[in-house]
């Protein structure tokens, strides 16, 4: 079933610039879709119209079945908004931040499992202008998760925490993707989207110039197979580059060119050491993407 539907989404700030044009995609329940794009390519106001935060000039936006415009008293309580820096009361402890929180809501988590999802139990009675950056982060994603929302809107939702902090609260996704929540992701930082997105699109001047699993985005551009190559040997492919003694060949055909490359090393009995072949990876496509696109 379809959480979210945006069909040819446009919207106009005063002055008629049109920050998203034409924008249309479906989020199944139970499914990550991320939104990329450079700065200012329209992420914000996109995901904001689809919160119902403003309506489209043109297009429609459905959340669970509703416009979530004009239809908001039925979709809010069902979504779950990370937002970049909550605005509580910095006075406050973790605790009664989160539970005055949860007193605005109809059915609430218990403010201690909310804290204990995002590691946060042992900083309950901390006040909040005394969390670090990354703890902050996750007090936010605490508030989002405290309605047991059907639909949760992260943006940024891992900016400031430290590698373990960034592998748990991937944990967490995953886990809460898996009891059929369903995330709309905004963020910068490509590896998590291909770490945790079912589906993306990126997007670039108001426009979705690319969209699909991350392996039809990153298919389109070419694989990568690196190896220190024998020494006084003609190598049987055209290499790219060679860095320290590494060379680097490019296919667009992967499985083909490895196929060859090994064929060849065994016929001739040498070694091809430290052998690395990967796809593109989604960073680079986003590059190639956004290069193309300007
Ligand atoms: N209130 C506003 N009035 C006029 N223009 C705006 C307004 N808000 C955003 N814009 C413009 O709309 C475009 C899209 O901005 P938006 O914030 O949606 O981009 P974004 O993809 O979220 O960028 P970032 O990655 O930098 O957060 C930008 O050119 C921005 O300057």
């Amino acid at each position: 079933m379809t959480a979210i539907e945006v069909r040819g989404l446009t919207r106009r700030y005063s002055g008629g610039f049109e920050a998203v044009r034409n924008v249309s995609f479906d989020v199944e329940r139970g499914e990550m879709f991320a939104l990329l794009g450079t700065n200012g390519a329209g992420k914000t106001s996109t995901v904001e119209v689809v919160e119902g935060l403003s309506r489209p000039a043109e297009g429609t936006v459905r959340v669970l079945g509703h416009d979530p415009f004009s239809e908001r008293r039925l979709v809010r309580p069902r979504v779950g908004v990370m937002l970049q820096e909550g605005g509580f009361p910095p006075d406050l402890t973790v605790s009664e931040a989160t539970g005055m929180w949860a007193g605005t809501l109809t059915s609430p988590r218990p403010v201690d499992e909310a804290l204990s999802l995002v590691d946060l139990t042992h900083r309950a009675s901390v006040r909040v202008k005394q969390l670090s950056g990354g703890e902050r982060r996750r007090l936010d994603l605490a508030l989002a998760l405290l309605g047991k929302p059907e639909v949760l809107f992260l943006d940024e939702p891992t900016t400031g925490l430290d590698p373990e902090s960034r592998r748990n609260t991937w944990k967490l996704i995953r886990a809460l993707l898996l009891e059929g929540v369903t995330v709309l992701l905004t963020t910068h930082y490509l590896e998590e989207a291909q770490a945790l997105a079912d589906r993306l699109a990126i997007m670039h001047r108001g426009r979705i110039v690319a969209q699909g699993t991350v392996s039809e985005v990153v298919d389109a551009y070419p694989a990568r197979i690196s190896f220190v190559p024998p020494e006084g040997v003609p190598l049987p492919v055209v290499v790219e580059a060679e860095v320290s003694g590494r060379v680097t060949v490019r296919t667009n055909n992967l499985q083909e060119s490895l196929h060859e490359l090994l064929s060849w090393a065994h016929a001739n009995g040498v070694v091809l050491s430290g052998l690395d072949a990967r796809s593109a990876s989604l960073e680079e496509a986003f590059l190639a993407i956004a290069e193309e696109a300007a």
